[in-house]
Order: C-alpha cells, then structure tokens, then sequence
C-alpha cells in the first residue's frame, strides 16, 4: 500500500441538515441538524476504505459532501491537487472530474427512459469531456465490466439486477477517476451476484490503480474488498485501521458490537440500546449510553482519537480491554454467517 500523500484528505468536516419534523420546530426544536459534526478522513492513492455503521450513522452524508453534495458547515475537503471549504462553487466541478459516484438507489442511477449506452457516458457530457463518437465510448465503458456491445443498446428493465449494477459502475468510470464513491453497490443483489460485483471492483482496483470510499453496513463486503475500514457512530469516526487488524482485534466496543452482530449465525442482530438522537448527542462518550462497558468516566469524558500503534486509532478509553476481550473471542470457535463468493 502506497505511503503517499492521500487523495482524499477530509478535515473537521461539519455537516448540518435543517431539522426535518415542523412539529419539533413548532414545539421550539432544533432549526438545524447537526449530522457530521467535525469529521476527519483519508484515503491513500489506489486504497479501498470501507466506511461502516448502522443506518443513520452518517455514512451516506459523508460521500456526499466528499463531493460537495450536501450542506457542509466547516471543514474542508481536499481531492488529488484541488481543495476546497465550504461551499466550493467551481471548484467542486473541478474535483467531481476526478471521482466516479455509485449511489444508493440504482434504479436512479440509470435512468429508466435512457439506454444504458447514453446513461453510462452522461457524466462525460456534463462535463464537457466527451470527444469522439458516444456509443463507441459506451461500448469501451462496458467492456471495462464484462458486459457486451448489446447492452449499449438495451434499457435498464431489460437487463438483471447485477448487470444494471455494473452498467452503474461503468459509468463512475466515464471519467476516468482517481476515486470511486460506491455507496452500498451490493445492496439488493443475491449473494453470488454480490460475490461477482466484488471481483469487478477488486479487479479494477488492482488494473487502474483507482481508490474506493465503499460504504457499506455489510462487514462481509467490507471484509473481502477493503484495505482499512473506519467504524462511524453518530457521525464521528470512532475507529479506524487495516481491515485484517479490525477484524481480528476490535478496540471500540461499538465496533466489537458490530461484529459480534454478524457472528451470531449470520442474521443481524441490532446491537442493544436506542440510537441517540442526533439533536440531543450524549455527553461524554456518545456510545456510553448502549456500552456494554460504560464506567463513569465515560459519562463525562469524551475520549480522543488515539493511535494503538500503526494505523489503528480509536476513541475509547478502554480500547486496550476492549482489543485484548476480543483477541481472547475470536480464539473461541463462532458460527460464521452465510459468506461471499469472492475470489482472492
Ligand atoms: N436531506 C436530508 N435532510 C435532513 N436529514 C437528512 C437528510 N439526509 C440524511 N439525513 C439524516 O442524516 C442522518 C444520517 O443519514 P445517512 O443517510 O448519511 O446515514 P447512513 O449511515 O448512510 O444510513 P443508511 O445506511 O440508512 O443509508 C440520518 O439521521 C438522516 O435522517
């Protein structure tokens, strides 16, 4: 992996919704959300970060605003040459040349009334980037996912779900990116299709050398295609490392959590406790409220980021027990969940 300067480096990046419900506006709530609430995060040339949490826990909002597309408060946000804070103006079109999005919802991604062959090369002409003949561009695009002239010609109804979602992923390549934001690209696709579109992004990897932000709530996919991982609470990043090293030795209990939810025969199991609203945070730790291992301290004092060592860095006063709880389980035989047919 490749020590150098990372080509998204995203520092104290704040992010803040106006508040969604009139009734809690009208009873004199909060005007604004606060969903990212100073949020730092990096990627190196060529690395696959995998951004993990439960629903809400601000994964979506970070891609997001990675490329200008949600209302960033504070921070700023820097991609390969180009910086930028706040509302970048034209500044983020610059920086959006340079990374290729997979969103949530892939029926949105591909426009329903558009052949696959104009979807995929649409961001080249948003851009203005496109010099040649469109469809032998289409064609090229496709190729690059293993997927044949004809689909060029065909509408979104007309091909299977796995093969939609690698006509989405050759269309975060029209531009030819450093980075791709995939957020949830296996999402809704059966575990053998999951498995192939893995392999397709593995295997981009490894031939164009492009970084991936995945975001994922799924630890099989982050497992097998990730090089680090960062864990995301609340919309903080509460832990961070290589992805074997995470795996193996969790310092956050809300990260132990997490796994031990997967172990449990594969069916997810919802970690304990509510989910803190993000209008009315926990002092202290913000996990304290659902930790299985809250002392007082926690109550009071928000801990830090911290390295233990290498690249693995946790906010958790207790991430030594927590890490030494965790070597001493995953010696003890788990069932293991139903797995992902990836090659290695
Ligand atoms: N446009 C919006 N306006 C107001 N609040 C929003 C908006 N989009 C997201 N949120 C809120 O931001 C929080 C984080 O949402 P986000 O979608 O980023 O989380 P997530 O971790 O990606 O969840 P999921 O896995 O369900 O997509 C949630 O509380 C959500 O309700």
């Amino acid at each position: 992996m490749s020590q150098a300067i990372p080509l998204l480096e995203i520092n104290d990046l704040a992010v803040r919704y106006p508040s969604g419900s009139i009734l809690s506006r009208l009873a004199g709530g909060p005007r604004e959300v606060t969903i990212l609430p100073g949020t730092s995060l990096h990627i190196a040339p060529g690395e696959t970060l995998g951004l993990i949490g439960e629903s809400g826990s601000g994964k979506t909002t970070l891609g997001r605003a990675a490329v200008g597309l949600a209302p960033i408060s504070g921070g700023t946000i820097r991609i390969g040459e180009e910086a930028t804070s706040m509302q970048g103006g034209a500044t983020w079109d610059r920086m959006r040349r340079d990374v290729g999005l997979m969103f949530q919802d892939p029926v949105a991604a591909l426009d329903p009334r558009m052949r696959i062959g104009t979807s995929v090369t649409e961001p080249l002409v948003i851009h203005r980037m496109l010099n040649g003949d469109r469809r032998a561009k289409a064609v090229e695009l496709l190729a690059q996912v293993g997927l044949g002239e004809e689909f060029a010609d065909r509408f979104p109804h007309e091909v299977s779900g796995g093969q939609a979602r690698r006509a989405t992923v050759a269309r975060a390549l029209a531009l030819d990116p450093s980075l791709v934001i995939a957020d949830e690209p296996t999402a809704g696709l059966d575990l053998s299709v999951q498995g192939e579109l893995l392999n397709l992004l593995n295997d981009l990897q490894a031939r164009l050398g492009i970084s991936f932000l995945l975001i994922t709530h799924n630890l099989a996919v982050a497992r097998h295609v990730t090089d680090r991982i960062a864990i995301m609470y609340l919309g903080r990043i509460v832990e961070t490392g290589p992805s074997t090293e995470i795996f193996a030795r969790p310092a956050h209990p809300y990260t132990r959590a997490l796994l031990g939810a997967r172990r449990k025969g594969g069916i997810s199991t919802p970690i304990k406790g509510e989910v803190p609203s993000l209008t009315s945070r926990p002092k202290g730790c913000e996990f304290h409220t659902r930790c299985p291992l809250v002392a007082d301290r926690c109550r009071t004092e928000a801990p830090s980021l911290r390295s233990l060592g290498g690249k693995h860095i946790v906010a958790c006063h207790f991430a030594e027990a927590v890490m030494a709880g965790a070597a001493a389980q995953s010696k003890k035989p788990t069932t293991t969940g139903p797995d992902l047919e990836v090659s290695t």
